[in-house]
């Protein structure tokens, strides 16, 4: 069975820093890869490039079988609710303006999965998954705790029905006391739907926890993967 993500050869320049130079790893379904490595060494660069939010210089990102560097935007549109970030802030993945049940029912919309009955209960739906009282549909991010904030903008990437999660250091702007609480729900949620996580997390406890393979990067490079 083909990887659910297979990156090959994987190359991001900004300028002359080479920011990720030829990381190569394969991920398959349900599966945690963490990434791991000193500040800068180039792990969101590598995870931006596997969402298609920047464009590599040079490698392939297979995802579902297909080589999405190949792909136009309009080609890639249809694949990209497969795979969804969730990013270190919080409240930075939700419009400050939006309730949450808007953002949650927006990409529905957009994905044309939206029905005036089955779309409102979907959306409750999705904030119970994430351990969150539906009545917060109503609210404002920033009426809402960062850990409940966090965990709804983790129901926003489930609304897209993604088989992969790219996590950026998902608790590390928490309050500690919640972070145990996050990283079980998603640990929850990968187990119930069969989620792969690309995980970046410098916290190596929780990495020895949750990952069950580890990809360490130095100065751009994969020094290994155990
Ligand atoms: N938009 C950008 N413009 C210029 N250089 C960038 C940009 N983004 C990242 N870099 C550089 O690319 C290299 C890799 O950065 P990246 O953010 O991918 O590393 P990281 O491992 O995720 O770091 P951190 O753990 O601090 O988030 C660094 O040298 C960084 O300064």
């Amino acid at each position: 069975m083909s990887p659910l993500l297979r990156v090959r050869d994987l190359v991001v320049t900004y300028g002359d820093t080479v920011a990720v130079d030829h990381v190569s790893f394969d991920l398959d379904a349900g599966e945690t890869l963490a990434l791991v490595g000193p500040s800068g060494c180039g792990k969101s660069s590598t995870a931006a490039a596997v969402l298609g939010l920047r464009r590599p210089d040079s490698g392939e990102v297979w995802f579902q079988g297909r080589e999405l560097t190949r792909l136009g935007e309009r080609a890639l549109r249809p694949l990209r609710p497969a795979m969804q970030p969730v990013f270190q802030d919080p409240y930075g993945s939700l419009s400050p303006r939006q309730r949450i049940r808007d953002a949650l029912a927006e990409p529905l919309r957009v994905q044309r999965r939206w029905d005036p009955v089955a779309g409102p209960r979907r959306v409750a739906e999705l904030l119970v998954a994430v351990g969150l009282d539906p009545a917060l549909g109503d609210r404002l991010p920033h009426e809402l705790s960062g850990g409940q904030c966090q965990r709804a903008g983790i129901a926003r990437a489930l609304a897209s029905e993604p088989r992969l999660l790219v996590l950026d250091e998902p608790v590390s702007a928490l309050d500690p006391s919640v972070r145990a609480g996050v990283l079980n729900l998603l640990a929850e949620l990968q187990e119930t739907l069969g989620l792969a996580h690309l995980f970046i997390c410098h916290d190596m406890a929780v990495v020895r926890h949750f990952a069950d393979r580890t990809a360490e990067m130095r100065a751009g490079r994969l020094e290994r993967i155990t």
